[in-house]
């Protein structure tokens, strides 16, 4: 239930969807930004076959629907002015009535939505790639297989009757739910320039759809991929149809924003932030010597120049696709918490884990980052992982290495499984992909940023042990210590 903040009644209220990989999260804020009530709602994901991902836009709009109706309880829902969605850049297909069509050879149309970290495209980024178009110079030189470009032409050749034909929709995942509230099939610039190769200032370059076999997409001025594009946090249309009004139980009429994407939203908000009386030293740098890192199921690191920077395997430069007048470089590794997960859920001790953090009524990462403190002596915690060393790459590398067959590594594996092997082995894959940033980093600045600042966000930034670690293993990177920081902010 919603509590206004601070003695003075707020006279307007916001509310905020953020659709990650895991969960859908509503905030209601008032006029001067305070979190006022949050709300969250896990969502499906299927996997039908090894690499294929899928979810279902009709149950995202459901827990969207769950999550805002809980934000907004016991206010006066006339003092609401707006809305704004932010969503992972998956794609959803829908028909030419908007119905829900199937992305796989199923035939389920609950399942409409190929996820972001779905590597079945794999030949068809290859061919794209091969084509060496000139405007793969704008996603870091290689297109990536989670970029929508791959994924369609995945559909025309795999689905075309029950997929490709029928299909009348093509939105990245955020552009979906700004349609759905609103009726507007307007795109953001955000998902557009970042996922669909679309240029800020040029536009559509049909010679790539042309070259990559997806002419048919041209049609009708691009109507399938979207023709009229929109800055983020632009008004779209009449406001809130009274339709999805009764859905999300707000207001019709209201303000729905031009959505970004879930990495962007966040990099806006930290890269924005205002840091001043805290005694910083980033307090008096500029914006583009921050680095947002958004940690969640992946992470995304999102610096931001003046001029365009071409940094070899790391997306964009975009231009105003997250900050306006800016040009954003996005680095990213596909998989962070996901791998996390995956490396401590899958070890032989995680039961024996998972009954002593209950016992304790702490996390299994609360529990497992004590008992990395009990085991560690007097040393320094980094130091346990001496004989032990992960590569993080188990999805491949999104940045800087852009290559999409790297595969995973563990060395120093002993005949013992324990509860301190499992610990170890945990700080290890935190540490590689605290390396993986660094990487990241030095790539950017090669090619003429300069990063002071990591500001993080998102679920791995509530963990003080992946903080301490990135703080540890990034500023040792040749920098002056002092001036050096690592500031922590949670979305
Ligand atoms: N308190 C916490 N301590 C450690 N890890 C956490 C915590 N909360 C969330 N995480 C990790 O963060 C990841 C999910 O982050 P989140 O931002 O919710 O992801 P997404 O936006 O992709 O759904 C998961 O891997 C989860 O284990
Ligand atoms: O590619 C992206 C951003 O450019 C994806 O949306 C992102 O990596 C998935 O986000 P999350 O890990 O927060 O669920």
């Amino acid at each position: 239930m919603a509590v206004p903040s601070g003695d003075q009644k707020p006279e307007s209220y916001y509310v905020g969807v953020d659709v990650g990989t895991g969960s859908v999260r509503a905030a209601l804020v008032d006029q001067r930004g305070t979190l006022v009530a949050f709300a969250e709602q896990p969502i499906n994901q299927w996997e039908p076959q090894f690499n294929h991902h899928e979810q279902s836009s009709e149950d995202i709009w459901a827990a969207c629907c769950v999550v805002t109706k809980k934000v907004v309880q016991g206010i006066d829902l006339n003092q609401i002015r707006g809305l704004g969605f932010d969503a992972t850049c998956s794609l959803v297909v829908l028909d030419k009535q908007f119905r829900p069509l199937p992305v796989n050879h199923e035939g389920n149309s609950h399942q409409n939505i190929i996820m972001w970290l779905d590597h079945r495209a794999v030949s068809q980024v290859h061919r794209i790639n091969e084509t060496k178009h000139s405007i793969l110079q704008y996603v870091g030189g290689v297109m990536s297989v989670e970029m929508q470009a791959p994924k369609l032409l995945w559909l025309k050749e795999n689905l075309r009757e029950t997929c490709w034909d029928k299909a009348g929709h093509f939105f990245d995942l955020p552009d979906f739910l700004s349609w759905k509230a609103t009726g507007v099939t307007a795109r953001s610039l955000c998902s557009l320039v970042c996922k669909w190769t679309y240029l800020a200032e040029e536009g559509w370059d049909d010679s790539f759809w042309k070259m990559v076999g997806l002419e048919d997409l041209i049609a009708d001025n691009y109507s399938k991929i979207g023709n009229q594009v929109l800055p983020p946090g632009a008004s779209l249309g009449n406001g809130l149809t009274p339709e999805a009004a009764k859905d999300l139980g707000l207001p019709a009429g209201i303000a729905v924003a031009a959505s970004l994407i879930d990495a962007h939203a966040g990099g806006l908000g930290v890269i924005g932030a205002d840091v001043r009386g805290y005694g910083l030293a980033c307090e008096e740098q500029p914006v583009t010597s921050r680095l947002a890192v958004i940690c969640g199921t992946s992470s995304c690191h999102m610096g931001i120049s003046k001029d365009p920077i071409f940094v070899p395997g790391i997306w964009g430069p975009y231009f105003s696709a997250m900050v306006p007048g800016f040009w954003l470089n996005e680095g990213g590794q596909s998989v962070t918490g996901k791998l996390i997960d995956h490396m401590v859920q899958g070890h032989a001790a995680f039961p024996e884990l998972q009954a002593k953090a209950t016992a304790r009524c702490q996390s299994v990462y609360a529990y497992l980052n004590s008992h990395l403190d009990l085991i560690k002596k007097a040393q320094p915690v980094g130091f346990l992982t001496v004989d032990l060393h992960v590569w993080p790459d188990f999805h491949g590398n999104r940045s800087p290495l852009a290559d999409l067959t790297l595969k995973g590594m563990v060395t120093g594996l002993k005949l013992s499984q324990d509860l301190d092997d499992l610990a170890i082995l945990y700080l290890a894959t935190i540490q590689a992909i605290a390396f993986g940033t660094r990487l990241i980093i030095e790539a950017m600045e090669a090619a003429g940023h300069s990063i002071s600042t990591l500001f993080l966000c998102g679920g791995l930034s509530k963990n003080p042990l992946f903080v301490k670690m990135h703080a540890d293993i990034t500023g040792g990177n040749g920098k002056d210590e002092q001036s050096w920081e690592s500031c922590v902010s949670q979305t």
